[in-house]
């Protein structure tokens, strides 16, 4: 060991003793910091090759294999770690590129740039070797620098990792907030307020959907609209008008399987589309329908109170799954029309075959 002996300066400028430079590093050093106290920055300035950057030069790229490590003696050079991680900016008696040194043919975590002109002394395997021969002292006290700089920048990472993991799960979080927020608001703009049944939109959509995924060949549909509605209302008030709206909605839930759609079109006009292959299985919703609304008026004769039902009549029709709403609405209201006409409270059916009366 070499402790004692002067060093021999690379950049031929004087140095003090490896001894004093030695008790200078371990005096007061801050081992956190990447500033170098005068003593180390000395030494390692004493077996370092200079080397003059101008404004802009690249040291080395992100990923290039490194084998030595840079001290700033002047100027700034920026440390570019790539990512939406932050740039460092280093100054005069900072360091960096050490694992290079310390590791060998180690790739670079950043790109090293000088910002400035500058003035750096690189170091290779060999002159830090020597070192570790003529001040062990000062190499180890930089060593536990070196150390001490990978840990916290590990910890810094991991901090940054959790605090984006913990952004990511608010981003997420919110975003199952919106997803649902907006699939409340979807179901709002297809139902009806009041029954709770799909709405026109809410059946178009529907369509649209089955459509869309393939849907029987023949489908059946059913229209009901309530006889002299007006008058439940002008008797006995629009809430009243309101609760029967609701009796009707309620008797086409009750008959709708997995399959079908019940819908209030509008006013007091609803309509079920249904899965069905003959005139048969359509009738059977139909009628069924006419005659739970009869029972129900059945039950409120000879009541002074308000009615919780009206008649109704109903137009149904099979309908051809390749022509549109138009074509099936136009079959089954003709059927309604009819119904109306023969005066209500019954069921007409329409064939596609024949000609719309
Ligand atoms: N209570 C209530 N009434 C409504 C609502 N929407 C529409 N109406 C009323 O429903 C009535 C429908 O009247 P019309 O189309 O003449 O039907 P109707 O009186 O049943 O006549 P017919 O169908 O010919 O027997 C109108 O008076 C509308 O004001 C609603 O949401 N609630």
């Amino acid at each position: 060991m070499n402790r004692g002996t002067a060093v021999i300066a690379k950049s031929g400028r004087p140095v003090r003793s490896a001894t004093s430079a030695a008790s200078d590093a371990l005096r007061g050093a801050d081992l956190s910091s990447s500033v170098l106290t005068s003593g180390e920055f000395e030494l390692f300035a004493a077996v370092g090759r200079l080397r003059d950057v101008k404004a802009g030069e690249t040291l080395f790229l992100r990923g290039d294999l490194g084998t030595s490590m840079f001290l700033i003696e002047r100027g700034e050079i920026e440390l570019d770690f790539g990512d939406d991680l932050q740039v460092k900016r280093l100054g005069p008696n900072e360091f960096f590129g050490e694992l290079g040194l310390l590791i060998g043919n180690h790739a670079r975590s950043a790109s090293a740039v000088a910002s400035v002109d500058s003035t750096l002394f690189e170091l290779h395997h060999q002159e830090f070797e020597a070192l570790v021969d003529q001040d062990p002292g000062v190499v180890s006290c930089f060593l536990r620098r070196a150390i001490m700089r990978v840990v916290l920048n590990e910890q810094a990472l991991t901090r940054r990792l959790r605090r984006r993991n913990h952004d990511l799960q608010a981003a997420l979080d919110s975003l199952h907030a919106t997803t649902h927020q907006l699939n409340q608001t979807e179901e709002l703009v297809r139902t009806d307020e009041l029954t709770g049944l799909y709405n026109r939109r809410g059946l178009m959509l529907h369509l649209q959907e089955c459509r869309a995924i393939g849907m029987p060949s023949t489908m059946g549909l059913v229209i009901v609209d309530c006889d002299r509605f007006k008058q439940v209302n002008d008797q006995y008030g629009h809430l009243v008008g309101d609760r029967v709206l609701q009796s009707i909605a309620s008797i086409l839930r009750a008959v709708v399987g997995p399959d079908d759609i019940a819908c209030r079109l509008g006013g007091d006009e609803f309509c079920l589309v249904v899965k069905a292959e003959s005139e048969d299985e359509v009738l059977r919703f139909a009628h069924y329908i006419v005659r739970t609304a009869q029972g129900l008026l059945e039950l409120d004769d000879g009541h002074d109170e308000a009615p919780i039902i009206c008649p109704i009549s109903v137009g149904a029709s099979l309908v051809d799954a390749h022509q549109d709403w138009n074509a099936w609405y136009a079959l089954a209201d003709a059927a309604l029309y009819r119904a109306k006409r023969l005066g209500g409270d019954r069921v007409e059916w329409q064939d596609a075959s024949e000609p719309l009366s």
